[in-house]
């Protein structure tokens, strides 16, 4: 069998964490032992044949990226195994923690997700969705850059620009117009930065994505994040 496969009968499931666009991620012992997540795609969510057939984003391995350890093929729903990441998704923490954490943490938030696009980039993987949302923070506070499987959605409400859940506020123009993705585009997703410096608030919070998306081509940018200091602000506005 494959070496990315996983025999479902190695897994126990203990108790749901929570549900996504692709179906449910439940906490799980691999062998026993090991706690994984393990996330069932919920059928005719994804191009299965391609995302497995693709697995290549398994060879992916890095300290500050969710590593992905298998799959299960021999049922439905896929089941895909990962990393668990005890603290759950960032853009829960900020929220929960807001006002309480120091400057130098929210800085090393940013310095993870760096580390980790950077080995994407090297890698030449385009991630297409980073944002908050999409990272993960484990029991030290490591953040870990997720789903960067993203390209394998089939509902098209995520990936046509005009869906109700296309990540409108992390797009750059050249992709709000011509769906053109590339590892730039992945630096202008590093809203993300404004997002961990606005302790979790939402990018544009009282517009509508049609609005953005105006805003955006006219050249309004997000404001500087109250928690963000000038030189901090001038750097994520390059991004941009
Ligand atoms: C502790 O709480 C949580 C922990 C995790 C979590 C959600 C929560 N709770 S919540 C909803 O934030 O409140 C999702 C994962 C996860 N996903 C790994 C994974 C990726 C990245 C891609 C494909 C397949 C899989 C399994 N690893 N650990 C957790």
């Amino acid at each position: 069998s494959e070496k990315w496969e996983i025999n479902s009968s190695e897994l126990t499931f203990m108790k749901e964490l929570g549900s996504g666009q692709f179906g449910v991620v439940k906490l799980g012992k691999w062998r026993d032992q090991q706690k994984v997540a393990i996330k069932s795609i919920r059928e005719g969510a994804m191009y299965e044949e391609d995302f497995v057939e693709e697995a290549k984003v398994m060879r992916l391995c890095h300290p500050k990226l969710v590593q992905l350890y298998g799959v299960c093929l021999k049922h439905r729903p896929l089941l895909i195994v990962a990393e668990f990441m005890d603290n759950g998704c960032l853009l829960n923490y900020l929220r929960q923690r807001g006002g309480t954490l120091k400057e130098a943490w929210l800085m090393s938030m940013c310095q993870d997700v760096c580390e980790g696009m950077e080995y994407l980039e090297s890698h030449s993987f385009i991630h297409r969705d980073l944002a908050a949302r999409n990272c993960l923070i484990n029991e030290n506070n490591v953040v870990k850059v997720s789903d960067f499987g993203m390209t394998y959605v089939l509902d098209n409400q995520y990936t046509s620009s005009s869906g109700a859940k296309f990540p409108v506020k992390w797009s750059p123009p050249e992709v709000l117009h011509y769906s053109k993705y590339s590892n730039k585009s992945d630096v202008w997703s590093f809203v993300l930065i404004w997002e961990i410096f606005s302790e979790g608030r939402t990018p544009f919070e009282n517009r509508s994505n049609l609005e953005v998306v105006n805003d955006i081509t006219r050249g309004i940018r997000l404001y500087r994040p109250h928690r963000a200091s000038q030189p901090l602000y001038t750097i994520m506005y390059r991004c941009w």
